[in-house]
């Protein structure tokens, strides 16, 4: 039964698949405080969070077992992602959930400034009955620039449009094509700042985008220009922005995100021209069961299937892809458990090279497997997927990975080098089609393995009668062989043999290998049961 903790407000129409899947339970805990969440949060699997609860070192340092962070959004900057990937544990969101609630909740935040609404809902409220003070500006004619046009900047580009506005857009990766398929001109900030009426800012808060819009900034805008934060606290400079707002530089801000939150900056909280909200970009109903349902269903996926789609700390892999891959996956950590025991030493540098169509394809999590398989030799089960190479580095061992689109005899071939001083393990590998996962080479020899839980590798010279003798070792201790191939570059020169056997052999096999003439090096090499594919 896995354990899954919700600290936040959680919609509960959205956790249901949670709630009705038997091999899960829910416990919602809310308004814990950091003591109280960490002396429970060693008992979970998996942690479901908003931005409210902060998910930190000291915090993780208390979860054991926990496997799966996950955010109920979008933003992670609650929760500290390289410690999660230091511990292997996996960071998940629901990007494009709430991206419809984001953008709506910016168009009313920019009319509500345009048109002074929630100044005008308090003094009509308050009984006053006043109805010159509050008169507003239009949308249409104006000018929108968007800074962040990726799923909610293109959104709000679509909906100012109707509103009769023209949009100029900034983002890295915005194309041409993309500026023409959403009916906007690409500009630079400076084209922003000088032509824009209104400004509206959509990017994550990354060191780039931190103070982006500041004094500097702000001097370069139009007189009199209206800002909007619906995306993260800290992209624009609070002190800057009060000071351009009592400048009148700026002639209204729309803020739903602060620099720190609960926000506290009164003088921009209590601004005549500010409209403000408690970050409530994605707090609506619908938003909220999506975002809940996607984690929710995420989760179950990443438990029964060890399928993942929107990790923060792993490469992405689209559903197909990682189906055509799969048996590669399965594969790479087999050559990784195989090489390590091959090499006898933790390595000191490793080669992975990938060639012919695999070379073509994200190779990421092909890489990881494998250095996966290697580490799980030292550190069994406290490396995974998501931590594999910040380990590696940790271990100071080298890793260079070559990709070569040009086949080498398979369609897809992969090769693993180990190094360790002057020695070298090297074990290569293909999966044919209908037959599964093929180690085709060892260190330097040609072979052709199906990888089982019992290997026996053996270096030889080439000499007659050599198959014969391990053959009647391996016989008089009861060992049963299933496979065996040779290997050679030369007859009569160096060769290996491999075996597959039926089960576990112990020590005195090896001894007695070990003692017959013309046998170099005897090694039992062996994967867990769990790695080893069922064929029929
Ligand atoms: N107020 C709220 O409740 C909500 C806030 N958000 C926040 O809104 C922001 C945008 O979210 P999405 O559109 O879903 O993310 P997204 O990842 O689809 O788009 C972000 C865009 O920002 C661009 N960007 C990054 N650095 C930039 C820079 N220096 N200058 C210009 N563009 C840059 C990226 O290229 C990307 O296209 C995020 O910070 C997210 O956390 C999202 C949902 C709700
Ligand atoms: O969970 C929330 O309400 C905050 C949403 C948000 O800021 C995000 O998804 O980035």
């Amino acid at each position: 039964m896995y354990k899954v903790l919700v600290t936040d407000a959680i919609s509960d129409s959205g956790l249901k698949v949670l709630y009705d899947h038997p091999n899960f339970t829910v416990d919602k805990k809310s308004n814990l405080s950091p003591a109280e969440l960490k002396e429970i949060m060693k008992d979970y699997d998996a942690l479901i969070v908003r931005s409210q609860t902060q998910v930190t070192e000291d915090l993780l340092d208390a979860a054991d077992r926990l496997r799966v962070i996950a955010r109920a959004g979008v933003g992670v900057d609650n929760i500290d992602v390289a410690t999660a990937t230091k511990k292997g544990i996996i960071v998940i969101n629901a990007p494009g959930a709430n991206t419809i609630a984001a953008a709506e909740h910016t168009m009313a935040m920019m009319l509500s400034m345009a048109r002074k609404i929630p100044q005008a809902h308090m003094s009509t409220s308050a009984g006053n009955w006043d109805r010159n003070a509050f008169k507003g500006v239009e949308l249409y004619e104006k000018t929108l620039g968007i800074i962040g046009m990726g799923k909610i900047g293109a959104e709000v580009s679509k909906r100012a449009k109707k509103f009769g506005m023209s949009i100029l857009g900034f983002d890295p990766y915005l194309t041409e094509e993309r500026a023409n398929q959403l009916g906007i001109t690409k500009a630079s900030l400076d084209e922003i700042a000088e032509q824009a009426d209104f400004i509206t800012v959509h990017t994550p808060l990354t060191k780039d985008t931190k103070g982006l819009i500041n004094d500097e900034y702000l001097a370069k805008t139009k007189k009199g220009v209206r800002i909007v934060n619906c995306a993260r606290g800290g992209i624009i400079d609070e002190a800057a922005l009060v000071r351009a707002l009592n400048s009148g530089q700026v002639a209204g801000a729309a803020i739903d995100v602060f620099e720190t939150e609960p926000a506290s900056n009164m003088e921009l909280l209590t601004h005549p021209n500010a409209v403000v909200t408690p970050h409530l970009g994605a707090s609506t109903v619908e938003a909220q069961e999506k975002v809940a349902q996607e984690v929710s269903q995420e989760i179950i996926n990443i438990f029964e299937t060890d399928s993942i789609r929107h990790a923060i700390n792993m490469p992405q892999v689209s559903g197909e892809a990682q189906k055509k891959l799969q048996p590669y996956i399965d594969l790479g950590e087999q050559i990784g458990i195989l090489s390590i025991q091959l090499l006898k030493h933790a390595p000191d540098k490793i080669e992975i090279n990938f060639y012919g169509e695999l070379a073509k394809q994200d190779t990421d999590l092909l890489s990881r497997t494998m250095i996966k398989g290697i580490l799980s030799h030292h550190l069994s089960d406290s490396v995974n997927m998501v931590n594999a190479l910040h380990l590696l580095n940790d271990q100071g061992v080298a890793l260079n990975v070559v990709k070569n689109p040009t086949s080498k005899g398979f369609a897809n071939y992969m090769e693993l080098t180990l190094f360790k001083g002057d020695e070298q393990a090297s074990i290569g590998a293909t999966v044919l089609n209908g037959y599964g996962g093929r180690i085709v080479k060892m260190n330097e020899y040609r072979v052709d393995v199906r990888p089982e839980q019992y290997l026996l590798y053996i270096e030889h010279h080439d000499v007659p009668g050599m198959i014969g003798r391990v053959g009647s070792i391996l016989g008089s201790h009861e060992i049963n062989i299933g496979t065996m191939q040779v290997g050679r570059a030369v007859a009569g020169g160096e060769a290996i043999m491999v075996l597959t056997l039926d089960k576990k052999v112990d020590e005195s096999v090896a001894k007695d290998l070990v003692a017959m003439d013309g046998l170099r090096a005897v090694q039992f090499l062996e994967l867990p049961t769990a790695n080893v594919p069922v064929y029929h």
